[in-house]
């Protein structure tokens, strides 16, 4: 379905008649836009609760109960979908009001935030934009960060506010000092990086996906560049890996990721393995759990490899996988292409290792692309 193949997210939130632009927080006499982690990341629930499985991830009464019982949106499934508020009464009651976001998923892009978004939305105490604000890479000169919280679902204290915009990882440059600057220096970040020549493959599919769409738009269509043939430099007689290519570039993680830690301290930096995602990712999950010391809720059995389209899908609390545009198939890539790309990230990868002390899954098997 392409309306669901859109990869970012959009889905158009739905505001009440009642619901003026300016909302409930001006009714509510609100105007503290950051709301600091203090409760939430010094939660000790998660320690409290250690053996302990919380009925919301076994029964789904409970889990509609612990979700819904205190949030602001109307339930729907599948249920990270927090797209329609309720009545402007319960709003208020609850407490209900758009802040900006704790949390925030700068990418890398095609790495897995898609799928690791929807997954923690399901979680009762997390809710998430709807779509991809780019907020500080699309800035309008006007634009405010009151309408950037506009963005926000609304949310109350129980929940954490999460919002993913996977280019901010590498543009603009000075997006981790924005952040803290704007938004909160208690602003925690989560970032997933994965295989970099998987992800460079990744990122030409969705380009070819998004060209294809906008030439079915305007009838006439142009003739596409290989994978192979833009990620070549041919402007040297030597040839090589194109750096300059945007698709090259984001993968050489260490640069980008220097500047996100020069700007917060390395316990609000958790960094996830988008290919471990892929393949595990109730592990993955279960590490933001901690760090965001939320209650335990992701369980095993929630989980379930969909054979065909060789990617995890939930089952619980109701049954859903992510759209094809996630967890497409890999064109095979030429051979020569493919080891330049490897032998181009492999010493990128090893600086990533040393800066943060973290193994990751894909560093140093990159050998051969049909494993
Ligand atoms: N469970 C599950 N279902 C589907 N897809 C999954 C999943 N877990 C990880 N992935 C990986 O997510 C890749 C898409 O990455 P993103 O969501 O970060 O893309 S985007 O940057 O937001 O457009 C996507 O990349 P492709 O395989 O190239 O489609 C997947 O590798």
């Amino acid at each position: 379905n392409p309306e669901n193949c859109i990869c970012t997210e959009m889905v158009a939130v739905e505001s009440p008649s009642v619901l003026t632009k300016s909302s409930l927080n001006e009714q509510i006499g609100d105007s503290s836009d950051t709301y600091l982690l203090e409760k939430s990341v010094m939660a000790t629930d998660i320690l409290e609760n250690v053996g302990d499985i919380w009925d919301a991830s076994v029964d789904k009464e409970a889990y509609l109960r612990a979700k819904y019982d205190n949030f602001c949106y109307k339930p729907e499934e599948p249920y990270f979908k927090h797209v329609q508020p309720l009545e402007r009464s319960k709003l208020k009651q609850r407490g209900c009001r758009k802040k900006l976001p704790q949390i925030i998923m700068p990418g890398a892009r095609k790495c897995g935030t898609g799928a690791l978004l929807r997954f923690l939305k399901i979680h009762p105490n997390i809710t998430g934009a709807p779509e991809e604000p780019h907020f500080f890479d699309q800035r309008r000169a006007n634009l405010t960060t009151s309408d950037y919280s506009e963005k926000m679902p609304y949310s109350t204290d129980s929940q954490l506010v999460i919002e993913k915009t996977p280019t901010y990882f590498y543009r603009p440059h000075n997006t981790p000092q924005l952040i803290k600057d704007e938004i909160s220096s208690d602003t925690k970040i989560i970032i997933v990086l994965c295989d970099p020549v998987r992800r460079a493959v990744s990122d030409y599919l969705e380009f070819i996906w998004r060209e294809k769409r906008r030439s079915e738009k305007h009838v006439v269509g142009k003739k596409l560049d290989s994978f192979e043939h833009l990620v070549w430099d041919h402007a040297t007689i030597r040839g090589g890996i194109n750096q300059l290519n945007e698709m090259i570039d984001v993968g050489i993680y260490a640069k980008h990721l220097i500047r996100w830690f020069d700007v917060f301290s390395r316990d609000q930096i958790l960094l996830l393995d988008g290919t471990l995602l892929l393949t595990d990712p109730l592990s993955e999950l279960k590490t933001v759990e901690r760090f965001l010391g939320l209650r335990s809720f992701f369980q095993k059995d929630h989980f379930s490899m969909n054979e065909e389209r060789g990617i995890f899908c939930m089952d619980f609390p109701s049954e859903y996988c992510l759209p094809g545009c996630k967890g497409r198939k890999h064109p095979h890539v030429d051979d020569k292409v493919w080891a330049s790309l490897c032998d181009f990230y492999a010493p990128y990868d090893r600086s990533l290792e040393q800066m943060t002390g973290k193994h990751f899954s894909w560093v140093g098997k990159c050998a051969s692309q049909d494993q």
